[in-house]
């Protein structure tokens, strides 16, 4: 059965006018490896440890600022969050269409709340706690493309021809601001639609930036401004000692107009400055040491990187399941061409290294959580290959083929094939990055001995589910299965709202 909503009654949560607070018993365990006797043992003791959250449930009006806004991503998800708004539907070669959310983890997604009389009990995701509703979002954000999003979507040939003609007198307005552009940072393909560009040094393009975010806060009104980052990947900036290692070097090297510093570490230097949230759908590096010891200080929410949309959110689910199952991937052939501008970015060799990067090592922590089927530092043949095929335009076909060695020396081979639009997929997923990375934001908590509430860390771990490579800070081990972050997100969800974690245990039949 599905309901609407619900609302917890416990001795240890309280909602009043203007928070939920909640008290929460972690479960956890502590490990030792101790000499017992004369031999080293490991030792695991239960622990539990009482955490206090309060979650602020005054919504706010929120602007949501996209680097890249006129792109596939950019105008795909303007359009659809608009076609939503107004209730549009469209006639297709099938049927008549109605707009929907379908992929968005926040929107179209639910979760169990118990069961009652043998039956399971479902809430939508977003009934957990109070979200921003995407209706009441304001638009906003930059391209180095000077074209209106009516013709953005257009050009990017992704939604039906019925449904942009209902959509172009809402977006023919929207124009992107300037933007920061290097062309040492991209592919050279890319130049020939840079026509929109902030001029200056670094340090003007930096403060520009920052004048655009208040502007764009005062004229449409809105109390909280997230930005993130949908614009061409970039190459990887070289991390230099005295160039981007620290605070100092790196905001020496803005005032400097060093060469290295890439555009999206300037867009987010400005934002953490502004302390507005920044989300990287990229895979480079524009998280430099120096930045993210900048919005640790300053504690500014930042996430990244790269958005896990399609071939490897199936990767972080079938690699999870083979090594879950006991089975051992031995080689993982990722391959896929498309057709878009992104696909012609990274037709370049220094662009596509930036995505092979993040779209490899997303096997890593599957693999070396079972010490039986891998040897330490053995890992499988991981290969991932993105051919430019102008054709297909937006449908990316992605071919993966696992091999995985089985019973008594057995192999086993599993191929998929899949056939999708790319920007179909990242923007309900850029959706979910902004709602949460605000709703992450009203969120405090603190353990006991504590003194005082306190915000999640800056770098914004509650978003892995929705990256390729997640930013952890330093020092936390990287969760990559899907499953994994999910239960991540939804448990501490469920943690301000004083619900335990799912446990899908259903001892109450057993
Ligand atoms: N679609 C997916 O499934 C997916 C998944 C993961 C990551 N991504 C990443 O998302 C990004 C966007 O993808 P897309 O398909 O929308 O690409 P796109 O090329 O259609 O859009 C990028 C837009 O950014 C603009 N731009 C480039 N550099 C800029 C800058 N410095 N400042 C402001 N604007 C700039 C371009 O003019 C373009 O309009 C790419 O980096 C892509 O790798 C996409
Ligand atoms: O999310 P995913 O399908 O693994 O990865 C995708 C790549 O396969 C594709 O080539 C690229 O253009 C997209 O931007 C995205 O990164």
């Amino acid at each position: 059965m599905f309901i609407d909503n619900f609302k917890v009654e416990s001795p240890n949560v309280k909602y009043t006018h203007d928070e939920i607070h909640s008290v929460y018993n972690y479960e956890t365990t502590e490990l030792l490896h101790e000499n017992r006797s004369g031999t080293y043992q490991w030792i695991v003791k239960p622990k539990s440890v009482q955490y206090e959250f309060k979650t602020d449930i005054r919504v706010p009006k929120l602007g949501m600022m996209l680097v890249g806004w006129g792109g596939n991503n950019g105008s795909t998800l303007t359009a659809g969050i608009i076609a939503n708004r107004e209730g549009i539907s469209w006639a297709t070669k099938d049927k008549v269409q109605q707009a929907n959310y379908f992929g968005s983890l926040t929107q179209a997604s639910s979760i169990r709340v118990g069961s009652i009389d043998g039956e399971e009990i479902y809430a939508p995701f977003k009934s957990l706690l109070p979200m921003v509703n995407p209706d009441d979002i304001v638009f906003g954000g930059w391209d180095i493309s000077d074209m209106n999003l009516a013709d953005a979507m257009a050009r990017s040939k992704v939604l039906d021809i019925d449904l942009q003609k209902q959509l172009r007198p809402y977006m023919e307005s929207m124009v992107p601001l300037p933007g920061i552009f290097d062309p040492d940072f991209v592919a050279a393909n890319q130049t020939s639609r840079a026509n929109n560009i902030i001029k200056g040094t670094k340090k003007d393009q930096v403060q520009q930036i920052i004048k655009d975010i208040r502007e764009f806060k005062e004229n449409s009104k809105v109390d909280r401004v997230v930005v993130l980052w949908t614009a061409n990947t970039e190459r990887y900036s070289n991390v230099i000692v005295g160039l981007n290692d620290t605070i100092e070097n790196l905001m020496a090297s803005v005032d400097k107009n060093e060469s290295e510093i890439s555009p999206s570490t300037l867009y987010a230097i400005a934002c953490v400055l502004e302390n507005v949230p920044f989300i990287n759908g990229s895979p480079q590096n524009t998280f430099v040491p120096g930045l993210i010891d900048l919005a640790i200080h300053r504690n500014s929410l930042i996430g990244g990187d790269d958005f896990k949309s399609g071939q490897t959110k199936m990767k972080s689910v079938l690699v999870d399941f083979l090594v879950g199952a006991g089975i051992k991937p031995t080689s993982i052939v990722s391959y896929n061409h498309l057709g878009n501008n992104d696909g012609m970015n990274l037709s370049a060799p220094q662009t596509f290294r930036s995505k092979e990067i993040s779209k490899s090592n997303v096997v890593d922590d599957m693999v070396s959580s079972n010490g039986i089927l891998f040897e330490p530092g053995e890992h499988p043949d991981h290969v991932v290959v993105i051919k430019y095929v102008p054709y297909v335009g937006d449908s990316k076909r992605a071919m993966d083929e696992y091999t995985s060695e089985i019973f008594m020396g057995g192999k086993s081979t599993i191929v998929l094939h899949n056939t999708c639009e790319d920007s179909l997929l990242a923007a309900p997923i850029i959706l979910d990055l902004v709602l949460l990375a605000e709703l992450s934001t009203r969120i405090q908590f603190k353990a006991e001995g504590e003194g005082k509430f306190h915000s999640f860390h800056p770098v914004a771990t509650i978003l892995s589910y929705l990256t390729k490579a997640p930013l952890v800070p330093p020092g936390t081990p990287v969760v990559n299965a899907l499953s994994k972050q999910r239960a991540m997100l939804e448990n501490i969800m469920r943690a301000c709202v004083g619900l335990a974690p799912e446990n899908n245990m259903i001892l109450e039949y057993k």
